[in-house]
């Protein structure tokens, strides 16, 4: 049987480049960067007041001058206001350009604004205080934010500050999700007491647009002919499927035959794994990948983030470092597979990440998804982990 990490190198050697487009920045957090952001102007663009207060030229200050005439008033936005004498001051607001007469600001807080003069309380004044100069942060042309970076909110405001209204991007991979069942009713039905509520497509379609990816969905009855009708037009329209449910030993479960009938190519069929076992993955000549996830829930959801994630970051050229936990209570397992444990990670005062297991009712048990949030890797071949131990961690 194929071991979860040659699944995982078959699946990374699937990953291509699906190219770029152009996307309206204020949706594209979340996005991988395919330009380097520029500066279209020096960083800050002008010499900036930092501090409400009051500008004045320093070298009056030095000449022992501590009470200016206020010339004028100047806000933020406002054009760079003269003075006639440069032993006055005027007061400035924080945002407002300085003037080129003027080189230090003093805070409201430290002068004494009677009428129309400002009187200096503190002893100290240094020239250039109070001020964000032009260029410290970065300089016109040079490269605030490389290619290659997933789009973050701070981000989408230098590329906001820089007036770019369409930023370049990686392009996703176009995704369709499909359910299958004739047990399973819509969310708004009321399920016959022998059936249920559709739930693990509306799962995965939650976790992809977290990632930003917005995937179609269709529902397949229990149905040889209208399993193979979706999937070949989803075969034509998509890069990747995701399907869940009817690929294990049931009468019903048509997928793996169907995939086939319509030309793709399964890579494997069932992992050394619980949950998740009869996990399927295949691709069309085109290169169409098929990523079948086993039907129970938390088969779905683990392979979902085992499997499909690891590879939509690697086609966005974005790769983390593997966490590990600790686990924090002994636990056995017996059958020769890689368990996804699922567990409830805490921070402990040393920095260690515990993880501590609630095993939940088995992979239908999607209940216990909810209580937990991450899955602990227990490797095959052995039955016994010990408190302390460390392994690989699947947040979700
Ligand atoms: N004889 C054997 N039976 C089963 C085996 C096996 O090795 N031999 N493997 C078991 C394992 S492990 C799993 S996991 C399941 C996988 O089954 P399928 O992929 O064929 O999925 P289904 O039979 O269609 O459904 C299983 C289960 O999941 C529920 N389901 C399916 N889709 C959804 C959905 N969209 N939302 C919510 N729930 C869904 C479905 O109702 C079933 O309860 O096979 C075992 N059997
Ligand atoms: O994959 Mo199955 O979920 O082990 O039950
Ligand atoms: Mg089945």
């Amino acid at each position: 049987m194929t071991t979860v990490e040659q699944a995982e190198h078959i699946i990374q050697n699937q990953v291509r480049d699906y190219g770029t487009e152009l996307v309206p920045f204020d949706r594209s957090t979340g996005r991988v960067l395919a330009e380097d952001i520029l500066a279209d102007r020096d960083m800050p663009p002008f010499n900036r007041v930092t501090m409400d207060g009051i500008a004045i030229n320093y070298s009056t200050y030095a000449n022992g001058i501590r009470t200016f005439y206020i010339a004028a008033t100047q806000a933020a936005g406002d054009k760079p206001v003269a003075v006639s004498d440069l032993n006055h001051c005027i007061e400035i607001m924080t945002g407002a350009v300085l003037p080129n007469w003027a080189d230090t600001v003093i805070r409201y807080e430290d002068v004494l604004i009677s009428g129309n003069e400002a009187e200096v309380l503190v002893d100290t004044v240094n020239q250039g205080q109070n001020i964000h100069f032009k260029g410290r942060d970065k300089q016109q042309g040079d490269v605030v934010v490389a290619k290659g970076r997933l789009i973050n909110p701070s981000i989408i405001s230098i590329i906001a500050s820089i007036g770019k209204t369409q930023v370049l991007v990686k392009k996703l991979p176009r995704v369709a999700i499909i359910s299958s069942g004739d047990e399973l009713v819509d969310v708004h039905q009321t399920p016959a007491p022998y059936q249920i509520r559709k739930s693990n497509n509306h799962t995965i379609k939650a976790v992809l647009q977290q990632h930003g990816l917005n995937a179609g969905m269709l529902h397949i009855a229990d149905n040889a002919e209208q399993t193979r009708d979706a999937i070949s037009k989803c075969l034509a329209n998509y890069d990747a499927i995701l399907l869940s449910g009817g690929i294990s030993m049931g009468k019903f479960d048509y997928i793996p035959q169907a995939l086939e009938q319509v030309g793709v190519r399964k890579i494997f069929h069932r992992v050394q794994q619980r949950p998740g076992k009869p996990f399927w993955f295949g691709a069309d000549a085109k290169g169409v990948l098929i990523f079948a996830f086993p039907g129970n829930p938390v088969a779905t959801f683990m392979c979902l983030h085992r499997y499909f994630l690891p590879w939509l970051r690697a086609v966005m050229d974005l790769y983390e470092r593997p966490v590990y936990a600790m686990l924090a209570e002994d636990f056995y397992f017996e059958p020769d597979l890689q368990y996804f444990l699922q567990v409830k990670t805490t921070v402990a005062p040393d920095a260690r990440l515990i993880a501590t297991p609630l095993a939940g009712n088995g992979s239908g048990d999607f209940a216990n998804l909810a209580d937990t949030d991450a899955f602990l890797e227990l490797p095959a071949g052995r039955d016994e982990f010990e408190a302390g131990e460390v392994f690989r961690l699947w947040r979700f």
